[in-house]
């Protein structure tokens, strides 16, 4: 029951909540409504914010931006077509998300499709919106009945006007405040259960691992711009309400101030849980608005300020994520399973039968070949010129000293590291210039040195994610994932948080999910490491398995673990391939052994 309560806490409570709005909005003091209707178009926007921020991972300083725009093109609507057909909210609102989400996409373009960094992003946005208010300062143009007029703002914007027609008056304040009530509640609720549906699954996926949702073959730069277009639409639906609300819009909208104030909202209520901001714009309001009363005798802004400190500073995730906090004490801990998790044991059988049934899914193996593959950084050249074909049958081992260029050989084949010259190609395709996520839809599966999980989703929702990514149906996720877990004896930690688990089953986890993807090539980055012995063995045999359906490449140091592989070994050097064999020969190989122990003429 309590755990039930807490799973649909995001539903159960803002319900509530709404309820005794709604309850409450017509015994309100009419002051009192007008000032609060502000204080939840601010929880709208904060709201904007989380989506983008909490939940996408970027701090946006344009959201102010979005809502400023989608104030003043909704209000240009609602000037227009109230004198004869009333009904401002049925006008304003779609024009200012579709604004709002154009404007938002185009920004959001350029942030992810140039793959700037978190804090370039976050400048860019704040500039964006700086720019927005000084060109509003002088900007004046004359929309049927509307006039935007620089400085002076745009004024006689009607207020909220449910009823059609000329005839139709704007709502008194209690019944606008129950309408922006409404409204955000339904916004609320729709993006509540878009961030629960797998768009919002992915969402969260690229926020606590970009390169790894990539790697599962995830467009995440067009999941990121359309992330961004949605927040851009409930900012512009919030400043659509805030115009009506107001009857006046000027360019101190996009000022500063009120860009600086969302994060604070959100930061108050608790990042990434959405009705946060909602808490954390009525907690701040209510408080500036009985300070401001006369209980700080002028002081309201020093003392706000103060209290805002302690808060971000004591509550860390804010309200909602300090009540979260202490509410899972009294849940039953879903990571004890981790602790008591025995050693991987392959089931050998179910492997078998999952590998046939991906390759007459995904068609037969493919051939990997990389034709004089050039990588440079600088002075240092980890990939020299490499020409090889990897084919299915037996495993390929690439073996070679620290820094000899093997995981910068992986990590050109499937694009993390953009090739300065040369070929590569997956089958008849050539990939050399193709993105991650299309060489992974094309067929490469990838484990990349250090283990990537999705450290807050649990075991079992790591399987699914990535089995999404190439089923791109829920149903059929869910069997390949449970099929997967049940190969790896991992059933018992399937509700277990990823983070939980130790470095060997992480990767393990990291291998399943890779499996998951049917892949026709499969790169594994010292897959071993971390293992006990007896997780080894298993993993070889796992190894020479796969091999049999698809082209294998692993990337290893424990030469024990090549050995049982029984497959073709290459030895990298200075980005080279140095000598090929089997590792015995190898390892009686002098000029191997002068590379490794660092003498002879070949270092
Ligand atoms: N992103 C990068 N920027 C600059 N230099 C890099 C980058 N990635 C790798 N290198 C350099 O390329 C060389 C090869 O590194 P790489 O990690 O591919 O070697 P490795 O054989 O996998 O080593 P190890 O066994 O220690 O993992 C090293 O000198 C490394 O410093």
């Amino acid at each position: 029951m309590f755990e039930k309560l807490h799973r649909r806490s995001g539903l159960v409570f803002p319900i509530l909540a709404t309820l005794i709005a709604l309850a409450i909005s017509g015994s309100l003091d009419p002051y009192l409504a007008f000032v609060a209707t502000s204080w939840i178009i601010f929880g709208l926007l904060g709201l904007s914010l989380d989506v983008i921020w909490g939940r996408g991972g970027l701090l946006s300083l344009a959201q102010t931006a979005f809502y400023g725009l989608g104030g003043y093109f909704g209000a240009v609507i609602a000037i227009n077509m109230a004198p004869s057909f009333g009904m401002t909210l049925v006008w304003a609102l779609p024009a200012a998300a579709v604004f709002g989400a154009l404007i938002a996409a185009a920004l959001g373009y350029i942030i992810f499709y140039s793959r700037m960094g978190e804090l370039q992003s976050t400048i860019l946005s704040y500039t964006f919106t700086l720019l927005l208010w000084s060109v509003t300062q002088t900007f004046k143009l004359d929309v049927g009945e509307a006039t935007i007029g620089g400085d002076n703002g745009l004024s006689n914007i009607p207020g909220i006007i449910l009823g059609f027609g000329a005839e139709a008056g704007k709502l008194k304040p209690n019944g606008a405040f129950a309408t922006v009530v409404v409204v955000s509640a339904a916004v609320y609720f729709f993006t509540h259960w878009l961030m629960r549906s797998n768009f919002g699954k992915v969402v969260d996926c690229i926020r606590i691992d970009i390169e790894k949702t990539e790697l599962l073959g995830y467009d995440i730069r067009k999941i990121q711009v359309l992330n961004f277009a949605y927040s851009g639409a409930i900012a512009g639906i919030a400043g659509a309400l805030f115009a009506l609300w107001a009857n006046y819009l000027n360019p101190s909208i996009f000022s500063v101030q009120e860009a600086l104030l969302i994060p604070i909202y959100v930061l108050v209520g608790g990042l990434g849980t959405l009705a946060g901001p909602f808490l954390g714009a009525i907690v701040i309001g209510a408080l500036s608005f009985w300070l401001g009363g006369g209980a700080a005798g002028g002081q309201t802004t020093l003392i706000l300020g103060a209290i805002l400190i302690l808060l971000v500073l004591f509550l860390q995730n804010g309200f909602l994520g300090a009540l979260n906090k202490l509410w899972m004490r009294y849940l039953p801990d879903p990571n004890e399973a981790a602790r008591n998790a025995g050693a991987v044991k392959i089931d050998t059988d179910v492997l078998d039968a999952i590998l046939a049934e991906a390759t007459a899914q995904a068609g037969p193996a493919k051939n990997l070949v990389t034709d004089e593959a050039f990588k440079q950084f600088g002075g240092v050249i980890p990939v020299n010129k490499v020409s090889r074909n990897f084919t299915p049958g037996k495993p390929y081992s690439l073996i070679g000293p620290n820094g000899a260029g093997k995981s910068s050989f992986l990590k050109t084949c499937v694009g993390i590291y953009r090739p300065e010259g040369g070929k590569i190609l997956l089958g008849d395709d050539d990939i050399t210039k193709a993105a991650i996520f299309d060489r992974v839809r094309k067929g490469m599966g990838v484990k990349n040195q250090k283990p990537q999980v999705f450290g807050d989703n649990t075991v079992m929702q790591n399987l699914w994610i990535a089995a999404y990514a190439r089923t791109k149906d829920g149903r059929a996720a869910d069997v390949v994932a449970t099929r997967i877990l049940g190969m790896l004896g991992m059933d018992g930690q399937s509700a277990v948080q990823a983070s939980a688990l130790s470095h060997g089953q992480q990767q393990w986890l990291d291998i399943g999910m890779v499996l998951c993807l049917a892949p026709r090539v499969v790169l594994l980055d010292e897959p071993a490491a971390g293992m006990t012995n007896e997780e080894t063995r298993e993993l070889s045999l796992l190894v020479r398995t796969l091999a049999k359906h698809t082209t294998v490449v692993v990337v290893e140091h424990d030469m024990e673990f090549v050995r049982t592989l029984e497959g073709h070994v290459t030895v990298l050097h200075q980005g080279k391939l140095f000598a090929e064999g089997d590792i015995e020969t190898l390892r009686a190989n002098d000029a191997v052994l002068d590379i490794y122990l660092g003498r002879g003429e070949h270092v």
